[in-house]
């Protein structure tokens, strides 16, 4: 369960939002300039909220008033972007490997075999990204973020830069993801038809706010 409650400003922009996020996918869409990517980078640690706090499962990661601000790397919380960004010189499996390295063995949830399973990843494990296809680099991003064995799934467009194809392709990985983990997962996207085939709730955002608060 992930809830939050943020101000943040910067420039003329102001964001000011609170929300209850349980399992499963809750979409959020909303016009561009909206906070879609700032609400998630708050959600991340990758920007600091001037107030609010930030709580997920029994840890909170953010609260202005004890000044408490957990750093990225220590928020199990996995990021996927429009372009997976994976690390050019490392292979596949490295990619993967890259953050499940880096946490303790007792806090790993999935294992590189069941994650290249899932994703179906397994026939390009030595492979580098160069020589990967759009979906297949982007799978590789999402089988890099569970490797993290993240206790939250933030999406931002995932699929914006594939063609039709390819998102028809990576959509039932993402629905096998949602089904197979109970990890909470935020997806960012202005395409509907993908809110209406993976979110189980969807909040739209304006001008900094989520238009309705979530709890379940
Ligand atoms: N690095 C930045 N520095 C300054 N202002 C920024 C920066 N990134 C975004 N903004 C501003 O913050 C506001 C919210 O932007 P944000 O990227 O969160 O919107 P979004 O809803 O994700 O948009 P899109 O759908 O186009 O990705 C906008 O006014 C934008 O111009």
């Amino acid at each position: 369960m992930l809830s939050f409650d943020l101000q943040f400003a910067r420039g003329g922009f102001e964001l000011s939002t609170r929300a209850t996020v349980g399992a499963g996918v809750t979409g959020v869409y909303g016009p561009s300039g909206s906070g879609k990517s700032t609400l998630l980078a708050l959600l991340a640690g990758l920007l600091a909220p001037s107030r609010g706090e930030v709580r997920l499962g029994d840890r909170v990661l953010v609260d202005t008033a004890t000044r408490r601000f957990v750093p990225t790397w220590d928020r199990h919380v996995g990021l996927v972007f429009q372009d997976g960004q994976l690390f050019p010189h490392l292979t596949v499996r490295q990619n993967l490997l890259y953050g499940h390295s880096r946490i303790a063995t007792d806090m790993r949830r999935f294992d590189l075999a069941g994650v290249a399973g899932l994703l179906e990843l397994t026939p390009l494990l030595d492979r580098r990204p160069t020589l990967l296809s759009g979906g297949e680099r982007q799978r590789v991003a999402l089988g890099r973020a569970l490797l993290y064995s993240p206790q939250l799934l933030l999406l931002d467009e995932p699929l914006s830069s594939l063609d039709d194809r390819l998102k028809q392709q990576i959509l039932p990985f993402l629905k096998r993801i949602k089904d197979e983990t109970r990890i909470p997962m935020l997806y960012v996207t202005h395409a509907h038809s993908e809110l209406d085939y993976l979110a189980d709730r969807a909040l739209g955002m304006e001008r900094g706010r989520l238009l309705a608060d979530v709890t379940d």
